[in-house]
């Protein structure tokens, strides 16, 4: 179905100011309209859906009850934000979400007034959101913050940062504490499980706030009403919530999907609070769209879909995901080696872990959204002997840094990093790309840095990580499927620092790491055709370099140029070090180093993404030509 929803009550919204007008019942119905207006729109561009849908009644009545963009909302992670996109004046735009040129996925700062934070990675809600009402108390922007973080992001260390420093400064602060009892794969932890208990038993068979004093602030008919929201007897029964012992006040637990909670409740809490409020409200990831409802992540990420049926637009496969490669390699080195483990920070499937853990159970630890404990695990399961692979996107492991230098490098730990979404990754964006681990990680003493060309590549990574004992080690490689290139049988791990030519050429030497291999050897094919042969090789290692490898290319070529799906700072940053110290620029060597730009690349396809950070197979070819200073005639691609 195709057909937009109609949607008479929406149509009266242009901004939240708008819902002020409505009644409640009326509030009622725009819900629904909304809820359907979600799901059409993501029908057509894929994201984040089942979030989303969980946060719709949510989301109508936080605009009903404060004064946005006065007051600031700050979306936990940003992941759920559509709805509050389509009331906050970009409803025209909603069906360009995630496309060049179009709305980000996430909130965004430039995009609205109504974003008034930016996120993608989570935790961050809650410190931001002190962030601003400690600033409105110094003079800045007036109004509320309310943060709103889901049940997976609260067990980050972040959100307990905050809630220790906000339970402290006991300034009046709105963190809605959204439990889906889902992160992207069902949540796991003590804190999980300690929510649950906060509503074991019926739920919402009677509402009393373990905050003392709370019913007594709320309105009459709220109170009645209230009865039928959830008593707080577990929380009661130990003498408080941990909410209430880190200094806040707790209000619920209440029904997400009720606006007849929802309302009075925000309302009440709007009016009344004086110091810092935590409202925990339990809604259902997917819901209201049953084929979100009964996926297993309650279609947390969709492609494109035909409404009626869920039926998802299936993309074309030519090749297995790297994902899926490093899983498999994985599970056979580990089951030739009983002390290879494997840790994923609540990532199990985007890193194929789900796969190790079906198979090595006892050996798989999900640790939850928790990049810094992470690493730190892992660094202990090290010292104790185990050869843990932490695999890790690309810009979650940003998150670790600190924990991969001190609890790590320093000890030279055999930790081996898997570091998936490497480079561009395309529909996420900025905030996804991983564009810098290669330059935070290279200039660490001891760290051995890699990056596969192609799926055989990282088979063989794979086994060279396993076999490395000597200390840190991390591979990249990137989102999506490999080349399609024939697979070794079995992984051979590689001779640590030393690179490889896969095609030898005379004028100028093209040194890739990673995958842009493949766009290097087109731009030689193009070469070629212009009379011009170029050596092509592949450095496999940042760190320890070739040096044989690149001081030979340096001195045999005209021009040596690097290319790389990282930021300045990596892998040619190396290689120019090298070159420097070795004198080779004084005997005149051409050296460029094509890295990503100094710019954060807005959500495209990935190929669209890499031909503005001039990185394709043309821009390349350009290149080449220019350093040579051989003019070009006709347009580039
Ligand atoms: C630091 C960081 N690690 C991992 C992720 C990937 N991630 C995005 S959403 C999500 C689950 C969040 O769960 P929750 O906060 O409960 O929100 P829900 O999706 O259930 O609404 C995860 C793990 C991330 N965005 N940021
Ligand atoms: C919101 C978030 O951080 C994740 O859901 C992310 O979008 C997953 O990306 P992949 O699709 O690459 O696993
Ligand atoms: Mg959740």
């Amino acid at each position: 179905m195709t057909d937009r929803p109609k949607t008479p009550v929406l149509d009266r919204v242009h901004l939240p100011a708008d819902l002020k007008r409505l009644t409640d019942r009326e509030l009622h119905q725009l819900a629904d309209e909304l809820r359907a207006e979600t799901i059409s729109a993501v029908s057509v561009t894929g994201g984040h859906l089942g979030a989303g849908l969980g946060v719709v009644e949510l989301t109508v009545a936080l605009h009903a009850v404060f004064d946005t963009p006065r007051d600031k909302i700050i979306w936990d992670v940003g992941h759920q934000c559509y709805p509050h996109k389509i009331l906050t004046g970009r409803r025209d735009r909603i069906r360009t979400l995630r496309t060049e040129g179009g709305l980000s996925g996430f909130t965004k700062r430039s995009e609205s007034p109504y974003d008034p934070f930016g996120a993608a990675h989570s935790s961050t809600s809650i410190s931001a959101a002190l962030g601003f009402v400690c600033a409105a108390d110094l003079g800045g922007d007036p109004g509320d913050a309310v943060a709103v973080i889901g049940d997976g992001s609260m067990s980050a260390g972040m959100a307990f940062e905050a809630m220790n420093n906000a339970g402290h400064l006991k300034k009046r602060l709105f963190v809605i504490l959204n439990d889906n009892e889902m992160s992207i794969a069902p949540p796991v932890g003590a804190l999980s499980a300690y929510l649950s208990r906060l509503y074991a038993g019926a739920p919402f068979q009677e509402f009393k706030s373990a905050a003392k004093g709370m019913v007594s602030l709320l309105p009459e008919p709220f109170q009645e009403g209230a009865r039928r929201a959830k008593e707080m007897l577990k929380g009661m029964a130990v003498g408080g919530t941990l909410f209430e012992e880190l200094g806040f006040s707790y209000l619920g637990p209440i029904d997400g999907h009720d606006l007849d909670q929802l309302l009075p409740v925000l309302r009440t809490a709007h009016a009344r609070a004086t110091g810092p409020m935590l409202i925990h409200v339990l809604t259902k990831k997917g819901k209201g769209y049953a084929p979100a409802e009964r996926a297993a992540d309650k279609g947390h990420a969709t492609g494109k879909f035909d409404v009626l049926t869920g039926q998802q637009a299936k993309a074309i496969s030519n090749a297995p995901s790297y994902t899926k490669v490093f899983a498999q390699s994985l599970i056979r080195e580990a089951e030739a080696d009983s002390r290879i483990v494997a840790v994923t920070a609540a990532m199990p499937d985007g890193t194929g872990l789900n796969l190790f853990a079906d198979r090595f159970p006892k050996r798989c630890f999900d640790v939850g959204i928790a990049e810094q404990h992470a690493v730190t695990f892992s660094a202990g399961l090290a010292a104790g002997g185990m050869k843990p692979f932490c695999a890790i996107y690309s810009t979650f492991l940003q998150r670790g840094y600190d924990q991969v230098v001190h609890d790590v490098a320093i000890q030279r730990l055999p930790v081996r990093f898997a570091i998936d979404r490497a480079g561009l990754v395309g529909a996420d964006g900025a905030t996804h790309a991983g564009s810098f681990d290669v330059a935070f990680l290279a200039n660490l003493p001891g760290i051995v840095v890699m990056a596969a060309a192609d799926e055989a590549e990282l088979v063989h990574m794979v086994a060279t990580a396993a076999a490395h004992d000597a200390g840190p080690i991390a591979f990249r490689y990137p989102r999506g499927e490999g080349v399609g290139c024939e697979m070794p049988a079995k992984g051979v791990p590689l001779e640590i620092g030393r690179g490889r030519v896969i095609r030898e050429g005379s004028r100028v030497a093209l040194l890739s790491f990673g995958t842009r291999l493949a766009e290097a050897l087109k731009a030689a094919e193009a070469l070629a055709a212009r009379g011009m042969t170029a050596t092509v090789a592949d450095a496999r290692f940042a760190k320890p370099l070739d040096r044989d490898l690149i001081l030979n290319l340096a001195r045999n070529h005209e021009a040596l140029i690097t290319l790389e799906e990282g930021a300045v700072g990596g892998f040619g940053s190396h290689v120019a070090q090298l070159l420097a110290e070795e004198g080779v620029f004084d005997s005149g060597l051409k050296y460029r180093s094509m890295v990503l730009p100094d710019i954060f690349i807005d959500q495209a396809s990935p190929e669209a993404m890499y031909r503005v950070a001039g990185l394709d197979a043309a821009r390349i070819e350009a290149k080449v030509l220019d350093t040579l200073g051989i003019a070009v005639v006709g347009k580039r691609a």
